[in-house]
């Protein structure tokens, strides 16, 4: 079973090289202020030209503007746009229609209820992740190293792409790819020395660490039919 492996939260063009190199699918670039790993729009073109469809690049955004989004869509050419805000489906629709690129909706998730939300988003996004859902006294809806209930996703099935995301590091993906049905992993937090501070080492064995869990699962007799 093959899976798709995102790297969020990439600053620095050796950091980033690392990512591309170690065989991320996806390498993505956080646009919020209060993010340790915000990037300014003034930042973006010279790490987009190092991507040059090695990898798809993911702008990550947070309730953004119109005016935002377009100025990220300017800088970066992203080939997918993440919100991990409180967008609404009707948002999502729009933001989709607006700037004609995929779009990734991030839902926090912390118990079985809040998986009611995934039709709605199903039916307006080309993508979905699965995020733990932030604590009341965390500072940032997402990118705090907070693993949730991976068995929540056991038996998923969703109609697009999902990915799962919240707390992943090398000693546990292959634990989350076992419980949780999804089609890919986001990781930041736990590729990182210090909050924005991204390791190669760290994520070199991530990487390898997904790799290693999916092709398992892959091999793994299916029990579907006992
Ligand atoms: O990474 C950030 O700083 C961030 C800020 C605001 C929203 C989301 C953010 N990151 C995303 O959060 C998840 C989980 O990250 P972690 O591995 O638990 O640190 C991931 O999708 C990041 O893309």
């Amino acid at each position: 079973m093959g899976i798709e492996i995102k790297i969020c939260g990439l600053k620095t063009a050796s950091t980033l090289e690392a990512a591309l190199e170690a065989g991320a699918d996806l390498v993505g670039f956080v646009h919020f202020p209060k993010s340790p790993r915000h990037l300014t729009v003034a930042e973006l073109p010279a790490l987009s030209a190092r991507v040059r469809g090695r990898a798809l690049k993911v702008a990550l955004t947070v309730d953004a503007d119109d005016a935002t989004l377009a100025a990220l869509v300017a800088a970066l050419d992203p080939d997918i746009l993440q919100l991990h805000g409180k967008e609404s489906p009707e948002r999502v629709s729009a933001i989709r229609a607006r700037f004609g690129r995929p779009v990734m909706k991030a839902l926090p998730i912390a118990r079985r209820e809040d998986l009611s939300a995934i039709p709605a988003y199903a039916a307006v996004a080309d993508r979905l992740l699965f995020d733990a859902k932030p604590a009341p006294d965390d500072a940032l809806p997402g990118g705090n190293g907070r693993p949730f209930d991976w068995r929540l996703l056991a038996g998923l099935d969703v109609s697009r792409p999902a990915m799962l995301s919240g707390g992943l590091d090398a000693d546990n993906v292959a634990e989350a790819l076992s419980l949780a049905r999804v089609d890919g992993v986001d990781v930041s937090s736990g590729v990182e020395d210090a909050p924005g501070v991204k390791s190669p080492d760290k994520i070199f064995a991530f990487i390898a660490a997904a790799r290693r869990a999916a092709a398992m699962k892959g091999a793994a007799p299916s029990t579907a039919s006992s």
